[in-house]
């Protein structure tokens, strides 16, 4: 039994049409049971961009060969007699229609570009590794892709890779209700895999499309909660270079037989291997989930509200994210989404998962009163039904979106110690002065991930000379990480050396030309340009 006073401050419910405004209760802070499918919050995976493309006509998307100093490495050119054979192994999936072809060629954020003439669409394993196969023998290079939301430029081809197109691999292998382990081909797209394991009252750990998302080791919003995919993933069915099946799809929690191989492939970008199912353990649904939204005064402020609430509400804490007052004015100027606390000069989101409605309630109920009473938070909301904290959420989810249409963006996604985390933004805004339009910073507070974006009216090298490695440069000298959850992909892999050390980027290098001696797997991602 949670003991507290029945809380004497002034919080908005967010509970009908309108903000309402009204002295908060411990009842009124207990929230109805959710039902399935609650994509405000008693689903793990928020992470995943929903939102579509930027404009309806957007203008062309520069070539990455133009637009970076990249030179093509002497890989095979596709030919008639290789589109053919692909035809053998994936009959009716070879696309080489230049119209569908774009849309694969170009990132999600439409700001790196590559020239593929063709895309496979593979339906198992086995095709995947016959294309390998023969794409080995014939020194083919092959960009694997997933759901291409990624960040950095790591899913899209640089010059003529061959796209191989994990979208049809979608089906569910197993689920098994007792461990809540769910083994899948690498395709499944999280949306559904979601909906299908809450219908089993659990839910997924990880954000977006599966097999992607373990290439890239992806981040997401409650990762502060169920861990890095290191954890949750227990097995991995992985097509090498040469074509051979790795198995290690094993679904057991305990395994200390040899290297855990599959550690290799979670976060590799598709470099070593092209992942082709997973094995992933799902924690059960949690029956109770808060949301509030609140205003802090100053960055000082936001660190201590992290510290009380992690004192306090420590096991239910699911998510606690940041962003300030320029996150805000982007949202509202370009999405039209309407703040719902009084202008501050920070915006936090908590969010409780738990099993019990009314312990939970009171304990948030209990945190909000001490951060309200103390000053460190002087104004905020709680949702009281599922869509409201789903509004909640896109005000903090959909900043990603707000960015892109404000213009250019330079994105930086660095993991800080979270006493500096702040400091880089304001170092950067004082640096870079009106060369920008916005310099902004919102992210995973308790992660210690900041995400760092720069906008401006378009793309100029002046101003990435500006940036970088000056950004990296700062990381480094704070012992932080210069890719906290986005990976290398292709922007930032010349960048690895501020994070690892010489003999690790080394050992790295000596892995992959182990595992792909001709180096067709996403060639010109993640490891550093070989001089
Ligand atoms: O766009 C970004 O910089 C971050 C995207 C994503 O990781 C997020 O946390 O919203
Ligand atoms: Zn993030």
């Amino acid at each position: 039994m949670v003991l507290c006073r029945v809380p004497r401050w002034s919080v908005r419910l967010w509970a009908s049409p309108g903000w309402w405004r009204t002295t908060c209760t411990l009842r009124a802070l207990v929230r109805p049971k959710r039902g399935p499918g609650c994509p405000g919050g008693a689903s793990g995976p928020l992470a995943c961009r929903t939102f579509s493309r930027v404009s309806s006509c957007p203008p062309e998307v520069m070539l990455t060969q133009e637009r970076y100093p990249v030179r093509r490495l002497p890989f095979s050119v596709v030919s008639e007699e290789d589109l053919a054979a692909f035809e053998c192994i994936v009959p009716g999936r070879v696309v080489t229609d230049p119209e569908v072809l774009e849309v694969s060629n170009v990132d999600w954020l439409r700001t790196a570009r590559g020239c593929s003439k063709v895309l496979l669409r593979p339906r198992t394993s086995e095709e995947v590794s016959r294309i390998l196969r023969y794409c080995h023998e014939r020194n083919l290079a092959v960009n694997p892709q997933g759901g291409n939301t990624g960040l950095v430029g790591g899913s899209v081809p640089v010059f003529d890779e061959i796209i191989l197109s994990t979208a049809l691999m979608n089906q569910v292998t197993s689920f098994n209700s007792v461990s809540g382990i769910l083994t899948c081909q690498a395709g499944c797209v999280l949306e559904g895999l979601s909906r299908y394991v809450q219908e089993r009252d659990f839910v997924m750990p990880g954000p977006c499309h599966i097999g992607g998302n373990v290439a890239t080791n992806a981040g997401g919003l409650r990762f502060l909660r169920y861990g890095s995919l290191r954890g949750t993933v227990l097995g991995l069915e992985v097509v090498l270079a040469d074509g051979t099946v790795l198995d290690c799809l094993t679904s057991l929690r305990k395994d200390n037989t040899g290297y855990d191989l599959k550690q290799l492939f979670i976060g590799s970008e598709g470099t070593l291997g092209v992942i082709t199912a997973v094995s992933i353990l799902c924690p059960p649904k949690p029956k109770a989930v808060n949301v509030a939204f609140l205003g802090c005064p100053g960055f000082a402020e936001v660190l201590q509200t992290f510290s009380t609430c992690r004192g306090m509400l420590g096991e239910i804490l699911s998510a606690f994210e940041f962003m300030d007052a320029e996150c805000m004015q982007l949202v509202q100027q370009h999405l039209h989404l309407a703040s719902p606390v009084q202008e501050s000069a920070f915006y936090l989101l908590v969010e409780t998962s738990g099993s019990s409605t009314g312990h939970d309630a009171e304990k948030l109920g209990c945190f909000l009163e001490q951060v309200l009473g103390s000053g460190l938070v002087t104004d905020g909301t709680v949702a009281t039904d599922e869509s409201k904290a789903q509004a909640l959420w896109a005000l903090r989810e959909r900043i990603t979106e707000a960015l892109s249409r404000d213009g250019y963006v330079y994105k930086y996604d660095v993991s800080l110690p979270v006493e500096r985390l702040y400091d880089l933004v304001t170092d950067l805004r004082a640096r870079l002065g009106s060369q920008a339009r916005h310099v902004v910073g919102y992210g995973h507070l308790g992660d210690g991930n900041l995400h760092l974006n720069v906008t401006v009216d378009a793309f100029s090298t002046t101003l990435l000379d500006t940036l970088e490695p000056y950004v990296y440069a700062w990381t480094a000298g704070q012992r932080g990480s210069i890719s906290a959850e986005h990976g290398l992909g292709f922007r930032k892999r010349d960048a690895l050396g501020y994070s690892k050390p010489p003999h690790a980027v080394q050992l790295m290098q000596h892995l992959k030309a182990l595992l792909d001696p001709k180096g067709i797997l996403n060639p010109y991602k993640m490891l550093p340009t070989q001089a």
